[in-house]
């Protein structure tokens, strides 16, 4: 299969890379994180959480940075919303594009979201109908694609079942999670092979925590199934709070690099956002996981 000639990132840094944060960050520097996203070009943002404050304090004020953030337009800002009364909050934000999220495996399910994999389907069910009644896209994630912190293997066809019950509720495009990060490029390939006989492969994404160095590989893997959407965290911020020693996602800066290398176009400036992918890891006060934005700060 040859590669496509464009893809589309999905910034998770802001919520993914944020949400795992042992000190507090503060609205201002969330806001100044989305907004160096999106004058880097990344044209999808997701900015925040709307989810219960006991179970993810670092996202309790997603409203807040919604309502400081400069919406340029063309760029998607979205949020997670895991319930009716999650939507519910970010339309009362004005979020216009949000994602349900559940898991593979049924341990996951339990830890990440306090009920059984079916019984999510269920939850979901109200979300969909307000969120269509209110024209706002929703999107899908499916966590523990490659594996479960708690249960060890899944099996793709289980990824493949979760991931046609979201696209048949009305997700417009479902995103598999490799939430701790243990894909190979091997079980990847066999992953998009299998979920592309029940889910058109031009409405799955790949998101891949970096955990065990391989989420390049599996990217570029994902691409010969002919994937063409891959979320991304700036400077690989993150973690799971629901998968113990599991890393960011891979790091947005060096996805880009991949791609530039590849001649495949993301509409994303590179070097604006090492900027970006610097000043927050600056905030956070330490070094930032990208490998190509140390690369470029030792050879300057
Ligand atoms: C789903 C629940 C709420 C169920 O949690 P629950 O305790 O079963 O919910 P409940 O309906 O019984 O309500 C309990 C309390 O939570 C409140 N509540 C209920 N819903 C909300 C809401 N939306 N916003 C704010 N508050 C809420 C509700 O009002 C009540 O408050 P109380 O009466 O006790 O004061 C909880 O488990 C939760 O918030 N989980 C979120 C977990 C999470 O955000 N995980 C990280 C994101 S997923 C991820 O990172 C993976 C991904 C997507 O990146 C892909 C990958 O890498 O795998």
């Amino acid at each position: 299969m040859s590669l496509p000639s464009h893809v589309r990132l999905v910034e998770v840094g802001p919520r993914d890379g944020l949400q795992n944060e042992k000190q507090p960050v503060s609205v201002a520097d969330k806001v100044r994180l989305v907004d160096g996203l999106s004058a880097a070009g990344l044209g999808y943002i997701e900015v925040g959480s709307f989810v219960s404050p006991k179970w993810v304090p670092q996202m309790a004020g997603s409203a807040e940075v919604f309502a400081g953030i400069e919406q340029r337009t063309g760029v998607t800002y979205a949020a997670l919303t895991p319930n009716l009364k999650g939507l519910e909050a970010a339309i009362e934000a004005g979020v216009k594009e949000v994602a349900v999220f559940a898991a593979a495996s049924e341990s996951f399910s339990q830890r990440n979201i306090n009920c059984s994999i079916a019984d999510s389907l269920v939850r979901f069910e109200p979300v969909m109908e307000l969120a269509q009644q209110r024209g706002i896209r929703v999107r899908g994630y499916v966590s523990c694609v490659l594996g479960c912190p708690y249960d060890g293997d899944v099996s793709p066809h289980q990824v493949a079942a979760v991931a046609f019950a979201l696209q048949a509720m009305g997700c417009y495009e479902i995103s598999l999670g490799d939430t701790i990060g243990v894909g190979t490029a091997g079980n990847v390939r066999q992953l998009f092979e299998v979920v592309g006989r029940d889910v058109p492969r031009e409405r799955l994404a790949g998101h891949f925590h970096d955990t065990y160095g391989q989420a390049l590989a599996n990217i570029y893997a994902s691409l010969l199934e002919g994937v063409a959407v891959f979320d991304s965290s700036v400077a690989g911020l993150g973690g799971c709070p629901y998968a113990k020693g599991a890393t960011g996602n891979v790091a947005s800066e060096d996805v880009v690099y991949l791609l530039d290398g590849l001649g495949i176009e993301t509409g994303v400036d590179l070097s604006r956002l090492i900027e970006a992918g610097q000043r927050i890891s600056r905030t956070l006060g330490r070094e930032t996981a990208s490998r190509v934005a140390r690369a470029r700060s030792v050879a300057q």
